[in-house]
């Protein structure tokens, strides 16, 4: 019996190298001290966290992992006092601007996802986003007798921007008025390094002496001491250039007029119990805001007020404004 040749089997195609596992855009877990919250993040590398408590965001890294945002190592995330950093949302009320708390509610109350979201017009195709709400509860009308629907879009962008979006329904029988900030707080290397470009020469009302207006003179704002002011009518750009990190926060906003300028110094950091005596040195908040001029909605009306946030190395040049000269250099 003459032994048929057999060929060889055809060798096994090699299999593909293990691909990285993709991280999921939106992750619901628990934070400090088991409170709710939603991590965000983009296939690049950059990412985000919303707590559910104050709808507040607290996080927000770039594609090289380095936080962007100040969040003190004092803070309690315990109801009531909300969350000191991050972005919490102050409504109906900015500070003392009225007769509720200050900043009032929404930034001390446990919101919900919004499975349900309206759809909104947007040119972002990010997966990363999650949608909350926050309708008040009876207490809160006992309080702010208006009942509403609040709606809050957190998007993180392909290039790693953060956008908030938000809007307020009136579900109400009867108008209600109210004021409303982004109280951001940016993290900076060292606060004297630290300038905002877009505010110069515009009226502004000062926290510290009453609110009393007056006018900004001179160039771009540095910082020397406690500043509270609360500009009006501003662009829809402003920047905060950090010479010392090389990067450049350009901050876009639509529906939001004011902006608020906040670094409370030495004193006032020692007096605040979550807030650590020398942290001031490394934060900044600038807050889109509605306040001078107050919002109302009729029955059934909607507002929006957004703000988007890019952090850029600063290869910026000083007084342009435009985005594109931002990420191209100049
Ligand atoms: O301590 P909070 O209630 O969070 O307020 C912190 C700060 O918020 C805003 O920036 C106000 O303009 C300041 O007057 C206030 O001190």
């Amino acid at each position: 019996m003459s032994a048929d040749k057999v060929a060889p089997p055809p060798p096994s195609p090699t299999p593909p190298p293990p691909s990285r596992p993709r991280p999921r855009p939106v992750e619901f877990c628990k934070g400090v001290n088991g409170l709710d919250k939603v991590v965000l993040r983009e296939s690049r590398g950059s990412s985000a966290e919303v707590y559910l408590y104050g709808g507040q965001v607290t996080s927000w890294k770039n594609d090289h992992g380095e936080e962007l945002l100040f969040v003190s190592s004092k803070s309690i995330f315990k109801p009531p006092k909300a969350i000191r950093g991050g972005i919490p949302i102050c409504f109906p009320q900015f500070s003392n601007h009225g007769s509720l708390e200050q900043h009032g509610f929404a930034r001390n109350r446990v919101w919900s996802i919004d499975n349900d979201p309206a759809p909104l017009p947007t040119n972002s195709t990010s997966k990363a986003c999650v949608d909350l709400i926050f309708k008040p509860s009876d207490d809160d009308l006992k309080i702010w007798p208006h009942s509403f629907e609040f709606r809050l879009r957190v998007a993180l962008g392909p290039g790693g921007d953060l956008m908030l979006t938000s809007r307020i329904r009136n579900t109400d029988a009867k108008p209600f008025t109210f004021t409303f900030a982004y109280h951001t707080y940016f993290s900076v290397s060292d606060i004297s390094e630290v300038r905002v470009e877009g505010l110069e020469t515009l009226d502004y009302l000062d926290n510290l002496q009453n609110k009393e207006r007056f006018t900004e003179q001179g160039d771009a704002i540095t910082f020397e001491s406690e500043v509270d002011k609360v500009y009006l009518s501003t662009p829809t750009k402003i920047a905060i250039l950090d010479h010392e990190k090389k990067r450049t926060f350009v901050i876009r906003k639509d529906g939001l007029p004011d902006a608020v300028v906040w670094n409370p110094w030495d004193k006032k950091a020692k007096a605040m119990a979550d807030f650590g005596d020398d942290e001031y040195k490394h934060m900044l908040c600038v807050e889109p805001a509605s306040i001078e001029k107050t919002i109302t909605l009729k029955p059934g009306e909607e507002w929006r007020g957004r703000q988007e946030l890019s952090a850029v190395p600063s290869s910026y040049c000083s007084g342009q404004l435009d985005p594109r000269k931002v990420l191209q250099g100049c």
